[in-house]
């Protein structure tokens, strides 16, 4: 696990010593969009447009990655995967970051079906497709990455925005009209995301990456007063704003589905299960029900990912077998 500095590859965990032992996620750097016609959004005038065209661009993903998730679900319900390719990466987030199957592994790494090569720009490890992008680049090296083949550059590392992109800027390509950010419920959307992703996305991130009690003690009751919350929400709801699917239900769904999983346990979330929660484990259900979502999950690279590389919460490395966890029961929330 590290980043690059000013090009280098240099090998450092996350620093919380300077925040009282919290984890504060950095933002992404590139953050350019992919347009119909290819102008830049005209709200982000510093950002660079791209032109949405058939096989230009190429995800790099971790199957394991809850923000990368999003990306594979939205390629999925916007029946983008003929026109957009994929480079799953290994689990496994060693010494020298994420890196891909193939000849090159770093020599702690152990394959996991599911994980591919890098036959699109050839390289090992995740790191040299941002040097590929910015040879002085500074700054955490994460999934996901959309990679335009043209311009050989990164377009964008910031999965909520990646997913706008999916969600409108290809329709003329693919004739999916489906839209999961509807004129009409930007706002309740916008809101509902922040909430989300301070207290659950972020939130199980900030208590398991915590190095202090406080920040652990902060990050836990966020998480589960906010669980109370959209258990209230979502008993009276099918979906978060109501009877359809939005943006703000995937963007949640990725976090449910690691959550008894993986965050319970390797990351202390441990108050109460998703299984605990009527409302919101039936919901979970019916989202994993939707056709082409329980392909995008791949719980051996989820458990794998995390209980292996962060060796400083796991040292002995050992990847739990269980719980067993079935999500094809009945959700029985048509009636909602
Ligand atoms: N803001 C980014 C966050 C992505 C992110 O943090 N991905 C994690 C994997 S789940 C990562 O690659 N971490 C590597 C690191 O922080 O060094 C997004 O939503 O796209």
């Amino acid at each position: 696990m590290g980043l690059l500095q000013d090009g280098k590859w240099t090998d450092l965990w996350y620093p919380t010593k300077e925040n009282g032992g919290k984890f504060v996620r950095e933002d992404a750097r590139f953050r350019n969009w992919i347009t119909a016609h290819g102008q830049p959004q005209p709200d982000k005038p510093a950002t660079l447009g791209f032109k949405a065209e058939a096989n230009r661009y190429h995800l790099y993903v971790s199957l394991a990655c809850p923000w990368a998730h999003r990306t594979l679900i939205f390629r999925e319900l916007k029946s983008l995967q003929s026109i957009i390719d994929v480079t799953v990466v290994e689990p496994h987030m060693l010494h020298q970051g994420w890196e891909f199957a193939g000849p090159g592994q770093s020599k702690d790494a152990v394959h996991i079906t599911g994980a591919d090569e890098d036959t699109l720009n050839n390289k090992a490890f995740l790191y040299q497709i941002y040097q590929l992008a910015a040879p002085d680049y500074s700054g955490r090296v994460t999934v996901p990455v959309l990679w335009d083949k043209q311009t050989q550059t990164i377009v964008s590392n910031e999965s909520a925005e990646i997913i706008r992109m999916f969600n409108s800027a290809f329709d003329h390509l693919t004739h999916n009209r489906v839209d999961f950010y509807p004129q009409a419920l930007r706002e309740e959307i916008d809101s509902l995301n922040k909430y989300i992703y301070s207290n659950i996305n972020n939130g199980v991130y900030r208590a398991g990456f915590a190095t202090s009690q406080a920040a652990y003690n902060e990050a836990f009751n966020e998480i589960f007063t906010a669980l109370d919350r959209l258990e209230s929400i979502l008993s009276k709801k099918r979906y978060l704003t109501g009877s359809k699917i939005t943006e703000a239900d995937w963007r949640l769904f990725t976090s449910l589905i690691r959550f008894d999983g993986v965050y319970v346990g390797h990351f202390k979330t441990n108050k109460r299960r998703i299984q605990d929660y009527k409302a919101i484990s039936g919901y979970l259900r019916d989202l994993y029900q939707v056709e082409g979502i329980a392909a995008t999950v791949n719980f051996e690279h989820i458990k794998q990912h995390y209980y292996f590389s962060h060796a400083n919460i796991n040292p002995s490395r050992i990847v739990p077998h269980g719980p067993e966890l079935n999500y094809l029961t009945p959700h029985n929330r048509e009636a909602l």
